[in-house]
């Protein structure tokens, strides 16, 4: 059951014009392994995305940091679905934990939002991640379960989605999940697929992980059996990517 491995990286609220053009030069000249091997997504800020569109690499795709959680209109300062999929960019992340915790989106409105951006015929990063707080007293599986199971209840097919397990005591810190921390919670969110949505959609999902992942720590985070990729912030903006990109290979060659 291949789950091809995915790299995205999240370029947050980073970058002017010229950074931009500079990142994409780099990412463009760079040697990585084949599209059959890796995918790779580049995540820019709204305003850059037709310029990262036009600029980027045919064998890498775009994506929007977010949109807005129903068919636009009358909502001042949001993106529609809709507008994503006119200006053709395929991906979007959605219920990032900088939004859940900085705009108080709860996850029924991320449920709510991976259902309608997958409507329209987007494809989806969709993130989920305990505090430290809640690492330490030992609800991680519940808070993660919980926010998974409120896109589950909006989502009939998965094909198009992509799960994003980002601790958010692990992001922007430095300080990285260890393999072994990851591979726990990437299995049990796996089997909380296989009893709560199905045997397929369990084996077939791709669980990406995310929080400060880099070039060094990437290789054995990927020989994890059940972390299927990056989600990629700070690292994603360096040149540093493309070694988290060939990271692939470890997979491949496991
Ligand atoms: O939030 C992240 C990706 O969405 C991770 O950010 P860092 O890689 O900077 O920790």
């Amino acid at each position: 059951m291949g789950r091809k491995f995915f790299v995205g990286g999240n370029w947050k609220c980073n970058g002017t014009g010229e950074e931009v053009k500079k990142i994409v030069t780099t990412v463009n000249e760079a040697e990585v392994p084949s599209e059959d091997v890796v995918e790779v997504v580049v995540s820019p800020p709204f305003v850059f995305l037709s310029l990262v569109k036009s600029l980027l690499r045919s064998d890498f795709h775009v994506a929007a940091q977010n949109c807005w959680v129903r068919k636009g209109g009358a909502f001042t300062g949001e993106v529609s679905a809709e507008m994503l999929v006119n200006l053709g960019i395929p991906w979007v992340i959605l219920g990032h934990s900088e939004r859940r915790s900085l705009l108080n989106e709860s996850n029924e409105f991320v449920g709510d939002k991976v259902a309608y951006a997958l409507s329209q015929g987007l494809k989806v990063i969709a993130c989920i991640g305990e505090t430290l707080e809640q690492r330490e007293s030992g609800s991680t599986m519940t808070v993660v379960a919980a926010q998974t199971k409120a896109i589950a209840d909006k989502v009939l097919n998965w094909a198009n989605v992509v799960l994003a397990y980002e601790p958010v005591w692990a992001i922007g810190t430095g300080k990285v999940a260890t393999p072994a921390q990851a591979q726990e919670v990437h299995c049990e969110l796996r089997k909380w697929l296989h009893e709560n949505v199905s045997a397929e959609v369990a084996a077939s999902t791709r669980i990406i992980y995310g929080g400060s992942v880099n070039g060094v720590n990437c290789k054995e985070l990927a020989a994890q059996p059940d972390v299927d990729g990056f989600l990629v912030g700070g690292a994603s903006l360096k040149p540093e990517f493309i070694d988290i990109i060939k990271s692939a290979t470890v997979k491949k060659n496991a």
